[in-house]
C-alpha cells in the first residue's frame, strides 16, 4: 500500500496578460504549495478502480485521478491496475487546485507503483493534457509561472502561514475565463524580489472582480478577511480567498469566528511539495528492502 499527499496551492497573485488564439489565457502567477490537501491510497490490483469518501466527487472516468491513470497506461502501454482511494479534503471548484493535485499525485504515484520511472518533464507534459495547473504539482516546487501556467521557475518563499476560506460555492474556471469583462491586459511583470512584494497592491488577482460580480459572497468573504489581515486575496478563479497570518494561532482563532456556511483551514507554504518528500521516502524504503 502506498499513501501519498495531494497538496493544495494558492495563487499569491494572478495577472492575466493576454489571450491565445485557442482561447487560453496568458498569465503570470506565483503558486505557493501548501502543507494541507487531499490524500491518495494506492494498492496493486488487476484493474483500475477509484473509491472516495465524499459523495459529491465523481467516481467515473471524468475523475482526474482515473483520467491521469488512463493517460499513463496509454503513454507507456502498461496494463497493470491499482485500487485507488481518494481522501477528499479540498473544496471542489475552490481555486486551490484539488483536482489538478489529485491528478499529479496519481501520475507520480502510479509511475512509482508500476515501476515506470518516467522523467518528471514527461509526467508534467502528460499532466498539462489534463489541466493547466497539473504541471506545478508534478514538478513539486512553489513556483513563478508564465504561459498558461506551464513555464515554471521554482521560487524560495519564506515560511508563512495562510488562512484559506471557502464560502461554500463552486466556481467554474471556464465561466470566469469566458467573461467578456475579464481584464486581459495587465502589463508583464518581472519576477518579484519577495513574498511581501507579491502581497502588495501592485500585484493582484485579475479574476477577483469578475468572480465577485458572479458570486457576491466572494466580496463578502474578502471584506471579512480584510478586517483581520490587509493582504486578503482570492486564489485562482475562486471561490477560496486567503490571507497571510502572523502565525498558526491567529488562524485557529479566526476559524472559531467563521460565519456559518463557510469552511476553512490553516496551512503553511512549502517550497518543496509534501508529495515529493513522501515519494523520496517510499523510494528509499523500497531500495533498502
Ligand atoms: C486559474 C488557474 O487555477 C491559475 O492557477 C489556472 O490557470 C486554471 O487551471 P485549471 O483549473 O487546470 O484549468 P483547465 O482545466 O486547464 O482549464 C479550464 C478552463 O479554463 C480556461 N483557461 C484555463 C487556463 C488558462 N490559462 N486559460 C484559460 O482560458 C479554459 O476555458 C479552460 O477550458
Ligand atoms: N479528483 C478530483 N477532485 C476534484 N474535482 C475533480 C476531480 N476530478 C474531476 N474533478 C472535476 O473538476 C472540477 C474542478 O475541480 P477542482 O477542485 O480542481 O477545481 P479548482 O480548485 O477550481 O481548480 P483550479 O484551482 O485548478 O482552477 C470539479 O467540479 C469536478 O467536477
Amino acid at each position: 500500500m502506498l499513501t501519498l499527499p495531494a497538496p493544495a496551492k494558492i495563487n499569491l497573485f494572478l495577472h492575466i496578460t493576454g489571450q491565445r488564439d485557442n482561447g487560453y489565457h496568458e498569465l503570470q502567477t506565483v503558486f505557493a504549495l501548501l502543507d494541507y490537501g487531499d490524500r491518495l491510497h494506492f494498492k496493486p490490483a488487476g484493474t483500475l478502480t477509484l473509491s472516495c469518501d465524499q459523495a459529491d466527487v465523481p467516481r467515473d472516468d471524468s475523475n482526474l485521478v482515473l483520467r491521469a491513470a488512463a493517460l499513463l497506461q496509454q503513454h507507456t502501454g502498461c496494463r497493470r491496475g491499482a485500487a485507488i482511494r481518494l481522501e477528499k479534503r479540498l473544496p471542489m471548484g475552490g481555486g486551490v487546485g484539488g483536482g489538478s493535485s489529485d491528478a499529479a499525485t496519481a501520475l507520480l504515484g502510479l509511475d512509482a507503483l508500476w515501476d515506470l520511472n518516467l522523467p518528471i518533464p514527461t509526467l508534467a507534459q502528460l499532466g498539462l493534457e489534463l489541466g493547466a495547473d497539473v504541471p506545478v504539482f508534478v514538478h513539486g516546487h512553489s513556483a513563478w509561472a508564465e504561459g498558461v501556467g506551464e513555464h515554471l521557475t521554482p521560487v524560495s518563499l519564506p515560511d508563512a502561514h495562510f488562512l484559506v476560506i471557502h464560502p461554500g460555492i463552486h466556481v467554474s474556471t471556464a465561466r470566469i475565463f469566458g467573461d467578456r469583462q475579464l481584464t486581459r491586459d495587465t502589463p508583464i511583470s518581472k519576477l518579484p524580489a519577495s513574498l511581501e512584494a507579491v502581497l502588495t497592491d501592485s500585484f493582484h488577482n485579475d479574476c477577483e472582480a469578475v468572480a465577485t460580480r458572479h458570486f457576491p459572497v466572494i466580496g463578502e468573504l474578502l471584506d471579512w478577511l480584510r478586517q483581520y489581515a490587509g493582504n486578503a486575496r482570492m486564489t485562482g478563479t475562486g471561490a477560496c480567498c486567503f490571507a497571510r497570518l502572523t502565525g498558526a494561532q491567529q488562524g485557529q482563532q479566526l476559524l472559531q469566528q467563521l460565519p456559518q456556511h463557510w469552511t476553512g483551514f490553516v496551512a503553511r507554504s512549502r517550497n518543496t511539495s509534501p508529495l515529493h518528500e513522501a515519494l523520496a521516502k517510499f523510494r528509499a524504503t523500497k531500495n533498502s528492502g
